[in-house]
């Protein structure tokens, strides 16, 4: 298996006022597979979101090096950044930053819009199906502010996917919803991993992790462990002993 996006000795340091320096990711290697399903825990202020920025470029890095698809990305122009970021991957936020001027369905299209050249009626016609995956197709003209925040969600979704990326990351997706659209949520993103998109996920939540593939732990800007839980299986597994594992696994490491 090739590393879609891979992390070697990367460090992340911010200057906070003249002489005072924050080394906030600490010689971090990662590196995540084509097709894998990987979230990272950790206490708050660990680095788990600078990790996903830093990783998909939407942040630079101090030294060491971020590769994806087996392409550096420290040296690139920014807008070759922007042009992979673009076509290569999805982005979904707890706050799901939708621009509020816009319908769902125009908020969905938009970063296939961006795109010089791009065809108006297959977008629409795009995103109108992946409306319908994720159930909300009902609201497509609906103006933003009349969604519910799990509907708001699903959009995010499927703005992520607009573009076919290859990689999704997500920080905190099911953050603000209640337990039921978060499982929702969760379900469709592994649906779209088993359709082949590698996702990578931050969250707090065990119930989360539990039905993903791997789990890295970040302590203090570093990763200092990981669980290989293998692909959830509805057949074989309850994600309730999924989540048991992984809160037992998080207590034995004093996590
Ligand atoms: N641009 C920045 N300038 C100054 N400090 C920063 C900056 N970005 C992150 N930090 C600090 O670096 C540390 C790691 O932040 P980060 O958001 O990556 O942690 P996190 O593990 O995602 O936390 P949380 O779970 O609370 O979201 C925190 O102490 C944060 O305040």
């Amino acid at each position: 298996m090739q590393a879609i996006v891979e992390a070697k000795n990367l460090n992340k340091k911010v200057l906070l006022g003249k002489q005072n320096e924050l080394h906030i990711l600490k010689g971090v290697n990662l590196a995540v597979e084509e097709g894998e399903f990987v979230s990272v825990m950790g206490p708050s202020g660990s680095g788990k979101s600078t990790l996903l920025y830093t990783l998909s470029g939407m942040d630079g890095i101090s030294s060491g090096s971020v590769t994806i698809q087996g392409r550096e990305i420290g040296g690139l122009k920014e807008e070759d950044l922007a042009k992979i970021r673009l076509t290569t991957m999805g982005f979904i936020f707890q706050d799901i930053n939708l621009l509020k001027n816009l319908s769902v369905i125009d908020n969905v299209m938009f970063p296939a819009l961006v795109a010089k050249g791009a065809d108006t009626h297959a977008v629409h016609e795009k995103a109108k199906k992946l409306l319908q995956m994720t159930g909300i197709e009902s609201l497509a003209d609906n103006a933003i502010t009349q969604a519910s925040g799990g509907q708001l969600q699903r959009a995010g979704i499927c703005r992520a996917l607009i573009n076919d990326p290859a990689i999704i990351f997500g920080d905190e997706p099911t953050g603000a919803l209640d337990s039921k659209s978060a499982a929702e949520i969760m379900a469709l993103l592994a649906d779209i991993n088993q359709k082949g998109t590698t996702v990578v996920l931050v969250t707090h939540d065990a119930k989360v992790a539990a039905k993903t593939e791997r789990i890295v732990y970040m302590l203090d800007g570093r990763i200092v462990a990981q669980k290989h839980m293998g692909p959830f299986d509805a057949h074989r597994d309850t994600i309730k002993e999924r989540e048991e594992q992984v809160m037992k696994w998080l207590v034995e490491n004093g996590m």
